[in-house]
């Protein structure tokens, strides 16, 4: 049996970061993926009320990137030093940033307010997040490696599964333009999605539309 028992919907969504992060350790996980109705009588009993959790030894941990922290300081994927995990969450705040700023479009009612919304994300608001994330890249090795020293950390995962995320189509493909147009972030993707456990983990993962 396995040691984690991780329960959310059936989706990427805040999940994702959490079964890429187990994979890249090595750890065997129960993806537990629930319907919404199944939610609904589980809900009251949740730590917050919400999913993701994460059940292991007897403990319940809520919140995604709490859970994400958690698991990278246990499997050594939260960089050498204090200084390279302030990089890393540099980077997993920078995540938050874009995806409060993909939800504040996608849940926009109004079909006028949401395209002109849409528009200045796609025109402004994107492309500035994709080029903080291409200069953080840079900041190491040029960016022809790691986001933080010589190994692959938690940040490394959530830009691929930002990326991932854009280029898969269900927020539109015009938000990806400037992540495809920079080669760094480019081949920085590719390197994360070759590596062995994380090709293994999407290979057999459930394709779902988020
Ligand atoms: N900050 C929390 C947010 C969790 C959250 O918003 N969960 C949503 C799904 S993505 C949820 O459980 N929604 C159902 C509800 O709130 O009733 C995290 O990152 O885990």
């Amino acid at each position: 049996m396995a040691r984690y028992k991780l329960t959310y919907f059936n989706l990427r969504g805040r999940a994702e970061l959490t079964r890429l992060t187990l994979s890249a350790a090595g750890q065997d996980f129960e993806d537990n993926r629930i319907s919404y109705e199944d939610f609904l009588k589980i809900k009251n009993d949740l730590p917050q009320n919400q999913l993701p959790i994460l059940e292991f030894d007897g403990q319940t941990l809520p919140q995604s990137l709490t859970i994400v922290r958690y698991l990278a300081r246990e499997y050594g994927l939260y960089g050498n030093n204090n200084l390279e995990s302030a990089t890393v969450d540099i980077v997993l705040d920078t995540l938050v940033d874009t995806y409060s700023a993909l939800v504040k479009v996608f849940s926009e009612k109004d079909e006028t307010i949401k395209k002109q919304l849409a528009k200045t994300l796609s025109d402004t608001g994107m492309p500035q997040l994709i080029s903080i994330f291409g200069k953080i890249l840079r900041q190491n090795n040029g960016g022809d490696g790691w986001i933080v020293g010589t190994k692959m950390t938690v940040a490394d995962l959530a830009l691929y599964t930002l990326f991932d995320d854009l280029t898969g189509g269900v927020y539109g493909s015009d938000l990806a333009k400037s992540f495809l147009a920079d080669e760094k972030l480019k081949s920085h993707f590719d390197r994360v999605k070759q590596q062995k456990r994380i090709a293994d983990w999407i290979e057999k993962r459930p394709t779902t539309e988020r």
